[in-house]
């Protein structure tokens, strides 16, 4: 891995707990909505922070730009460790951090170049200067012609893309999205993480993004830390990751981008349908690729129908599983099996005579 431009050490964030309704009743316990994360983000790569509501990662991210500050251990940003630092010592550190949010959080007084123009002008850039450095914003985004336009005339989208413009306009090195895609429909959520992915490959900016959503880690991250109760509960290359999930919370997330599974119901009414074996062969570059599949099924002279499934690309590279049926005499079909089990990783469903129950190994 290149440089850390972010490092958590044993990084603790505990709010204290809401008092009782009454007084006579015990106080609530303190939440630990980080619990002990040791973390490296390289610098220049697009990493994803992935859980559910209330798994920690607004608040791991708010101890990024100095918003929330450690209970204990450490946050390095870019050869700092904001530990203890002033108010006056974190600013230099915020100006390098630019974000974008969910709401998008656009001052509705200001046109669109005066939103992006807003931290120029507090960081005392000539008015020339912020011209200059704002029409090259938004045109990098895609809305020149909004220039002059207020947020309520705008679509999500491209509020989301004058949050980026300004998030972008002090050539920060971190950009930090929490849940930016969130608020937006699935073509317009592919759109700005198409931006968010130039904004890291041309300017070169180290890309945090938070999200609850399997889609945003699949189509743009490189590496992503999976995130439960305050802690990291898995953290690697984002195919990696993904195509060996090891906890629970990480399999939820991939079953949610990809239903490729057949449920039990899906699968009697497979079997109903289909008289052949049916089975589920995994299709990606750790186990086999289709290719591999069918040239076993020819080999030993089995006809293979495909009856369900789905591949879809994680991290850019191919990820899925397809279901089978197929249809020889008994023989060829036993010894496909065998001989799709050393190219991959094979549920058997058996027949609506003869059904199996296998667990799914995903
Ligand atoms: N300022 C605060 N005071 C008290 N508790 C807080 C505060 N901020 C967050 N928490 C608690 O910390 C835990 C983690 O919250 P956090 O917002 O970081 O999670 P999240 O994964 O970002 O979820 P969400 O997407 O719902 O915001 C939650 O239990 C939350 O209630």
């Amino acid at each position: 891995m290149s440089q850390p431009i972010i490092s958590f050490r044993d990084a603790v964030k505990e709010f204290p707990g809401r008092g009782g309704r009454r007084r006579a009743r015990r106080s609530a316990p303190a939440v630990r909505a980080v619990d002990g994360v040791t973390l490296d983000i390289a610098a220049g790569e697009i990493f994803g922070v992935i859980g559910y509501s209330g798994a920690g990662k607004s608040t791991l991210v708010r101890l990024v730009n100095a918003l929330e500050t450690t209970t204990a251990g450490s946050v390095v940003v870019d050869g700092t460790d904001l530990t203890g630092l002033s108010e006056a010592r974190l600013r230099p550190v915020r100006a390098g951090i630019g974000m974008i949010f969910q709401q998008f959080n656009l001052l509705r007084s200001r046109t669109v170049a005066g939103n992006v123009a807003y931290p120029l002008e507090v960081a005392g850039w000539s008015r020339t200067d912020r011209d200059a450095r704002v029409a090259e914003l938004l045109a990098f985004v895609g809305i020149a012609d909004k220039a002059a336009a207020y947020p309520s005339a705008l679509s999500g989208g491209q509020k989301q893309r004058v949050g980026i413009a300004r998030a972008l306009a002090t050539n920060p090195k971190i950009l930090l999205a929490d849940e930016a895609t969130s608020a937006l429909d699935p073509e317009t959520t592919a759109d700005v993480l198409a931006l968010l992915q130039r904004v890291n490959r041309e300017l070169g900016i180290t890309v945090v993004v938070i999200t609850h959503e399997m889609e945003v880690v699949r189509s743009i991250c490189h590496r992503v830390a999976v995130m439960e109760r305050g802690r990291v509960v898995e953290l690697g290359d984002a195919y990696r990751v993904f195509s060996a999930p090891q906890q629970p919370v990480t399999r939820r997330f991939v079953a949610s981008a990809l239903r490729d599974q057949p449920s039990p119901a899906v699968l009697d009414r497979l079997r109903g349908r289909h008289p052949g074996r049916i089975v589920t062969v995994r299709v990606d570059e750790v186990s086999g690729s289709s290719a591999q599949v069918m040239e076993v099924l020819a080999d030993r002279g089995v006809h293979g129908t495909i009856v369900y499934g789905g591949i879809t690309e994680v991290a850019e590279r191919p990820y899925g599983s397809l279901t089978l049926e197929l249809s020889g005499d008994d023989a060829a079909v036993h010894a496909a099996l065998a001989g799709l089990r050393a190219v991959t990783s094979v549920v058997d469903h058996g027949t609506a005579a003869l059904p199996v129950t296998e667990g799914s190994d995903r």
